[in-house]
């Protein structure tokens, strides 16, 4: 059977039935702007916007107060933004904290979980990881004083953009401490079967973290259900808390009580922090896994996000993300064939994430043509451009105008216009 051809009335329905419609006006939007690049840095909301204000007002009024007294007090922004966190880990609130960075709660996670015992002291990862966690696994190792060539085992691609959950599995031998890999690699946006591959490391005796930075805020996650051991996030992505927003770690409760592997005095219990004591009494929540200050300014955005997703329900979110995303497969199919794009996102639904990855000779170029006619794709080198519709801020017609647009730009060559060579950030 043949399927009915898409067009702008096809998109255009599908808004009409679309749940989240009400949404976009949150966001600060552009109407002559198609931004596809919320999986590098999601777009500004009102409601963000509202609570970052709230907090200078704290600050503004109460000064020193503010950590006490102000209308979000300071002092327990990170436990209060870590239990709006939960709902879409699948977890506890005690087992989720908002601090630091994607790199810095994975320093703090490997310094507290990683052990290397006896025989036990490799870790597993894969080639395809965003180099920043490689960078942390290898400095951890050094650190332990291992060579990274011989103690870091990273699981190959058979097509240099998805990994096979089986060829994992193969890699989980009883040498191995640790495994950490990401819920959705950044390239080619596969979302890995973390259950299955958390079930297996277990039954090796390996400890078991992921990397959630493409998948929190785009679909759901249930880490107690699947026994993840822990797991880091940022939210600038999905959850749009700005750049350079608050991280966040999770650390199943199995764990919580670990002593943390870097300590500070924000570790401690919340009470007996002002003790001032030498001796830490850390908490017993993801807290201890905090270290210093909060950066409350670039953490208070986070809480106008979370309650708009609170409202749409993550399942939504889900929902709309993969029919987006199906949409732009469909006219990659029907627009672009002949025309040297090769799609590298897997096409089944249980295998993506949020964004769509096409790779071709002519990436770069294609995407400084695209941003000529407004269109924000990101550029991954050597090849690969990454399309990202958000579901809580694009539309269906978005999607096949960007797809058109893209459609208008091979046909005519205008991207010929431009050097085949990445900008700075890309
Ligand atoms: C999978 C992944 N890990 C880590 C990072 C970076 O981490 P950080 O927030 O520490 O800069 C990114 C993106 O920047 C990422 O995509
Ligand atoms: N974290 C970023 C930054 O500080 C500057 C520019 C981009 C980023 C990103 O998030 C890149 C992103 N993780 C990626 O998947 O490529």
């Amino acid at each position: 059977m043949t399927k009915p051809k898409i067009t702008l009335e096809t998109a255009a329905k599908l808004d009409q039935k679309d749940v989240l419609h009400n949404f976009k006006k949150e966001f600060y939007t552009d109407d002559n702007r198609f931004y596809m690049d919320g999986n590098s840095l999601g777009l500004l909301s009102k409601r963000a916007e509202q609570s970052l204000l709230s907090s200078l007002e704290d600050w503004k009024t109460h000064a020193i107060g503010g950590w006490t007294d102000g209308k979000e007090p300071w002092f327990y922004m990170s436990e209060k933004f870590g239990a709006k966190t939960a709902p879409l880990l699948g977890a506890k609130p005690e087992e989720v904290i908002s601090t630091g960075s994607i790199t810095s709660n994975l320093h703090q996670l490997l310094s507290t979980f990683y052990r290397p015992e006896g025989q036990r002291t490799k870790i597993l990862a894969d080639e395809l990881n965003f180099p920043s966690d490689i960078y942390a696994l290898k400095s951890q190792l050094e650190l332990h004083g291992m060579d990274p060539d011989e103690h870091l085992i990273q699981v190959k691609s058979d097509n240099g953009a998805t990994l096979s959950e089986e060829d994992i599995i193969k890699e989980m031998r009883s040498d191995i401490a640790l495994l950490l890999l990401p819920s959705v690699l950044y390239r080619s946006g596969q979302l890995l079967d973390i259950e299955k591959i958390t079930k297996a490391a277990h039954e090796q005796g390996i400890m078991v973290g992921f990397d959630l930075a493409h998948s929190i805020g785009a679909l759901p996650h249930n880490l107690d259900d699947w026994g993840v051991d822990f797991a880091v996030w940022c939210t600038y992505k999905y959850l749009n808390s700005g750049p350079g927003g608050v991280g966040g770690l999770y650390v199943n409760e199995k764990h919580l009580g670990s002593k943390p592997g870097l300590a500070g005095w924000f570790s401690s219990k919340k009470d007996k922090q002002f003790d001032m004591a030498h001796d830490l009494n850390h908490a017993e929540t993801a807290g201890a896994y905090q270290m210093g200050t909060p950066h409350i300014l670039s953490s208070a955005p986070l809480l106008g996000s979370l309650d708009l997703f609170q409202e749409a329900d993550i399942k939504n979110v889900r929902c709309k993300s993969l029919q987006m995303t199906r949409l732009m497969l469909d006219l990659v199919y029907q627009e672009l064939d002949g025309l040297g794009f090769q799609i590298i996102t897997p096409l089944e639904d249980e295998r993506r994430g949020g964004h769509i990855s096409l790779v071709h000779s002519e990436a770069a170029s294609i995407c400084k043509a695209l941003k000529k006619e407004n269109v924000v794709p990101d550029f991954r080198a050597p090849d690969v451009i990454r399309l990202a519709p958000v579901a809580l801020y694009t539309t269906y017609k978005e999607v096949y105008e960007v797809m058109m647009i893209l459609k208008e730009i091979m046909v005519n060559e205008t991207y010929k216009k431009y050097k085949n060579e990445r900008d700075i950030i890309a």
